[in-house]
C-alpha cells in the first residue's frame, strides 16, 4: 500500500458525490498526518459538510478513496463503526445535557463508551475522576464544574462538548465551525483550546472566521466546487487569486 496513506491519519484520493447529479464533491484529495491540526475554509456550498459527512460514513462516495489510520477503509465501515475506530465529530450546534452539570455532562460522556449494562453499575474510578479534571482543565470549565451547563455561555457549551468528544478518546476530532456566535475572546481561546487537543489527537476544523483561522497558525485547506482550490500557509492561500476570487472577495 501507498506510504502516504499508511503514514497519514486521513487520506482522501479523488473522492466524489453527487446529489440529484449536482457533484457536492468533484476529485476531492487531501491528506492529514498524525498529530496534524489542519483549518478548512471555502464559501458556501463549497462541499466542507458533505467532506465530513463522507468522512464520519453518513454519506458514501460514488468513488474515490478514504482511508483512517494507516490502512482502515473507511468506505466500508458504517456510522457506528467509525465512531467507534476513534473519529469524533462536532456539529455546529452545541448539544449538552443542559440540567445536568457539567461534570456530569463529562461523567455520561465517558461512560457512553462503555454501554449500557455496565453504565448501570459503574463506578467512576480515581482514574477516570483524573481523566474528567484533565478534559476540565483542556476545555477552560475546572471553574464551572458544579455548575448547569444550561449556566454557560454559547462558547463554553461549544467547549464541554469538545470535552464530551474527548472523553471518548477520538484519534481525529473533527470540528465543525466552533466559534460562530462566540465572542471576540472566547474565539481567541477556542484557537488555544484547538491546539492544546492536537497535541495528543488529529484536529479538522472547518471555519469562515478569518481572524480565527491565522490565530491557529497551521496549514490551510481552502475548498471550492467539491476541490481543493488552495492549500498551504494562511498567507499562501490567501493570497492565492483563485481563493480571493471564489471566496475572501465574495
Ligand atoms: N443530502 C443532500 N442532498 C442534496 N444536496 C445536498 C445534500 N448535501 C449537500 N448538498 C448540496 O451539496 C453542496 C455542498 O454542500 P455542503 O453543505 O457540503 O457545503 P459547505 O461547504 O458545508 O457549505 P456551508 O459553508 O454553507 O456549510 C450544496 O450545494 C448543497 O446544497
Amino acid at each position: 500500500m501507498d506510504s502516504k496513506i499508511t503514514n497519514s491519519i486521513l487520506y482522501l484520493d479523488n473522492v466524489s458525490v453527487s446529489f440529484d447529479g449536482f457533484r457536492a464533491l468533484n476529485a476531492l484529495s487531501f491528506v492529514i498526518e498524525p498529530g496534524e491540526l489542519r483549518a478548512i475554509i471555502g464559501p458556501n456550498g463549497a462541499g466542507k459538510t458533505t467532506m465530513m459527512d463522507i468522512i464520519t460514513g453518513k454519506t458514501r462516495p460514488d468513488q474515490g478513496e478514504v482511508y483512517f489510520d494507516g490502512a482502515i477503509d473507511l468506505t466500508r465501515k458504517d456510522e457506528a463503526e467509525i465512531a467507534q475506530l476513534g473519529i469524533g465529530r462536532k456539529f455546529q450546534k452545541p448539544t449538552v445535557f443542559e440540567s445536568h452539570t457539567i461534570w456530569d455532562n463529562l461523567e455520561l460522556a465517558l461512560n457512553r463508551k462503555r454501554g449500557v449494562f455496565s453504565t448501570l453499575f459503574y463506578r467512576l474510578t480515581a482514574e477516570d475522576k483524573a481523566r474528567i479534571e484533565h478534559i476540565l482543565e483542556t476545555v477552560r470549565l475546572t471553574a464551572r464544574k458544579n455548575d448547569y451547563a444550561a449556566n454557560l455561555s454559547h462558547g463554553q457549551k461549544q467547549w464541554l462538548e469538545i470535552g464530551m468528544l474527548l472523553a471518548q478518546e477520538p484519534k481525529l476530532l473533527l470540528v465543525d465551525e466552533p466559534v460562530a456566535g462566540m465572542t471576540d475572546a472566547e474565539t481567541s481561546e477556542t484557537a488555544l483550546l484547538l491546539k492544546d487537543i492536537a497535541k495528543t489527537r488529529s484536529v479538522v476544523v472547518v471555519e469562515h472566521d478569518m481572524g480565527f483561522i491565522r490565530d491557529l497558525g497551521v496549514k490551510v485547506t481552502c475548498l471550492a466546487e467539491g476541490s481543493v482550490l488552495a492549500e498551504g500557509s494562511i498567507d499562501f492561500v490567501s493570497n492565492d487569486p483563485k481563493v480571493i476570487e471564489n471566496y475572501l472577495g465574495r
